[in-house]
């Protein structure tokens, strides 16, 4: 094992929902370790709590109990301000409905993010045009959005994802939108560029596919955390 850090660390950390006069705990004591380089899938069925752990990692919401760190700070420790810069530079994020900026280009949308986290326009604007053509739309950086289909703005959004290098990549149903055979080609990029850059990706997903490429496939079952298949690699 090496010495740096898990990317996620949950410390049997418990969320409860309070509505009226009732709490309910939607999990339950989770544990859980996430290390560079693991492609990780998230199962469990609707409702079941998984949109509310990767809220809690990604420090948008906070555990009622327990303990969360990221990159090796306690989020819980940490101002929204601090966890809100955290977020922006060691996550990426992929949604189901792309959530791409459809006021800015192609190309706008992948540079953002290594912009906010400080690069010069010409570092950006190189590293968006190397990730554009990582994900096979080189030649699409000026359209807007709204010009692309389905499956090109996922790709998109896997690019933007990545374009900082963030350590942590978190995405939510990534092919829930798609058709199987796009589905399909979006994960092979996302789980291509996740392991060349040496990051962890947790993966919401219901892709049997995917399942069966994951390094580990974890499952929320009655507010808890399953280890379904234990395929573990040596530590990175
Ligand atoms: N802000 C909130 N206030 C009250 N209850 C909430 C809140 N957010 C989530 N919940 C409840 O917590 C439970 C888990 O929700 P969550 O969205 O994490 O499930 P999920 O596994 O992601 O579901 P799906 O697969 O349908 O997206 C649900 O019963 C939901 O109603």
């Amino acid at each position: 094992m090496s010495d740096t850090p898990p990317v996620v660390e949950l410390r049997d950390v418990t969320k409860s929902y309070v509505e009226g006069d009732t709490a309910r705990e939607v999990l339950s004591g989770v544990s859980l370790s996430l290390w560079r380089g693991e492609f990780v899938v998230l199962l469990g069925r609707s409702g079941s709590g998984k949109s509310t752990l990767l809220n809690l990692i990604s420090g948008i919401d906070l555990p009622t109990r327990g303990e969360v760190h990221v990159d090796g700070k306690n989020l819980g420790a940490l101002s929204e301000r601090e966890r809100t810069l955290l977020r922006r530079e060691r996550v990426g994020f992929i949604f189901q409905a792309f959530n791409l900026l459809p006021t800015l280009t192609v190309e706008e949308n992948v540079r953002l993010p290594v912009e906010l986290n400080g690069s010069d326009a010409a570092k950006a604007g190189a590293r968006a045009r190397e990730l554009l053509e990582q994900v096979g739309l080189a030649n699409r950086g000026g359209s807007f959005p709204d010009r692309l289909s389905g499956g090109e703005q996922q790709r998109v959004a896997v690019a933007r994802a990545l374009a900082h290098a963030p350590p942590l990549l978190l995405a939510d149903e990534p092919t829930g939108n798609l058709d199987e055979a796009t589905g399909r080609q979006v994960l092979d990029l996302l789980e291509g560029l996740t392991r060349r850059g040496q990051a962890c990706a947790l993966v919401v997903t219901h892709e049997p596919g995917l399942v069966a490429r994951a390094d580990r496939v974890l499952e929320m079952v009655g507010g808890r955390l399953v280890e379904r298949e234990a395929h573990r690699k040596e530590r990175p």
